[in-house]
């Protein structure tokens, strides 16, 4: 059997922020609003910071505006939630997204709650869950959802319908969101997680897999059904395996086993994340379309 197609993801993110870029300067020319996203990063921890950088970057790159609100770690919730009502209230900002995990001492829940539906870039909010899952119109949806679905619908030419699909993981920010929107191409949705019987079994019946579960390479390439389309979502930093001292990233798919079976892979990295970071920009083009009154970009409607 010949080896996975490869699907690129950095390169389709390319493809997608460039069409964004062209959607922001439109909106520009005819509504005068630059899309702004407001950043919040609390405390130092460095992979958070790492990852903030490359989402302000993008901002700058794609011409919209970005307010950075870098705070110290012991920032009390008050101040934080105090921080999201003026973000809420601030016009120039369509977008806010809360760089996670946050510090121990501050309520997640609590804080993404405070966000206004309409500026949850992450797409986080119970409200855009909520509207997503019922197929309603207006939903932001999540990031890096978002972007696989992208890259299965390049994959397979935009045929999904009536295919197994199988998510592996059960997160709010993946799994979830995942399963809805795979349901919604008409695919047959299976979610399995940490306690499923025959997890190998069950991958193995799927023309689609999804890999979200934050174990580095726990899929084999046994697992596979020959030619399915793999999307491997994780981002694990592992100790490199030659190298001592050094660290690699790897997926939550043993990709050299994987990529002899199926049909088309996403690499890690250059597969997902840089389609998530696309995709955020893509919701912050569409939150302030839709706080112009202007269309909203079709690929933010999934
Ligand atoms: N409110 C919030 N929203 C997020 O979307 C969010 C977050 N918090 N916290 C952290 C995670 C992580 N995340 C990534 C995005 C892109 C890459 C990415 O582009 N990765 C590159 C490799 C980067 C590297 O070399 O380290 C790749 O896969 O090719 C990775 C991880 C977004 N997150
Ligand atoms: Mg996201």
């Amino acid at each position: 059997m010949a080896e996975a197609r490869i699907i690129d993801g950095k390169a389709f993110a390319a493809g997608l922020r460039a069409r964004v870029a062209e959607g922001v300067a439109a909106l520009k020319a005819s509504h005068g609003v630059t899309p702004g996203l407001a950043v919040v990063l609390v405390g130092e921890d460095p992979a958070s910071q790492v990852y903030v950088r490359s989402k302000e970057k993008a901002l700058a790159d794609l011409g919209m505006n970005s307010f950075d609100h870098h705070m110290p770690a012991d920032l009390g919730e008050a101040e934080l939630l105090a921080l999201i009502d003026r973000l809420n209230a601030d016009p120039a900002v369509h977008g806010i997204l809360v760089q996670l995990p946050l510090p121990k001492h501050i309520d997640t829940q609590k804080i993404l709650a405070r966000i206004v539906p309409e500026k949850d870039a992450d797409g986080f909010h119970v409200v855009n869950a909520g509207l997503l899952a019922t197929g309603s119109p207006g939903a932001i949806v999540p990031c890096t959802p978002l972007g696989s679905l992208l890259l299965l619908r390049d994959t397979l030419g935009n045929d999904l319908k009536g295919k197994r699909a199988l998510v592996l993981g059960r997160s709010n920010i993946v799994g979830k969101p995942m399963a809805q929107l795979l349901l919604q191409q008409d695919c047959t949705v299976t979610v399995a997680h940490s306690r499923t019987q025959d997890l190998p079994g069950e991958c193995r019946r799927a023309d689609i897999l999804v890999a979200a579960v934050g174990r580095p390479e726990m899929v084999r390439g046994d697992w596979i059904k020959p030619g399915a389309v793999v999307i491997d979502v994780g981002i694990n930093r592992v100790p490199h395996p030659t190298e001592p001292g050094k660290t690699k990233l790897v997926g939550d798919v043993a990709y050299d086993e994987a990529v002899k079976v199926a049909g088309a892979i996403t690499p890690v990295p250059g597969g997902v994340g840089p389609m998530t970071i696309a995709c955020l920009m893509l919701n912050t083009l569409a939150a302030a379309c839709r706080a112009a009154g202007a269309p909203v970009p079709a690929e933010a409607l999934a």
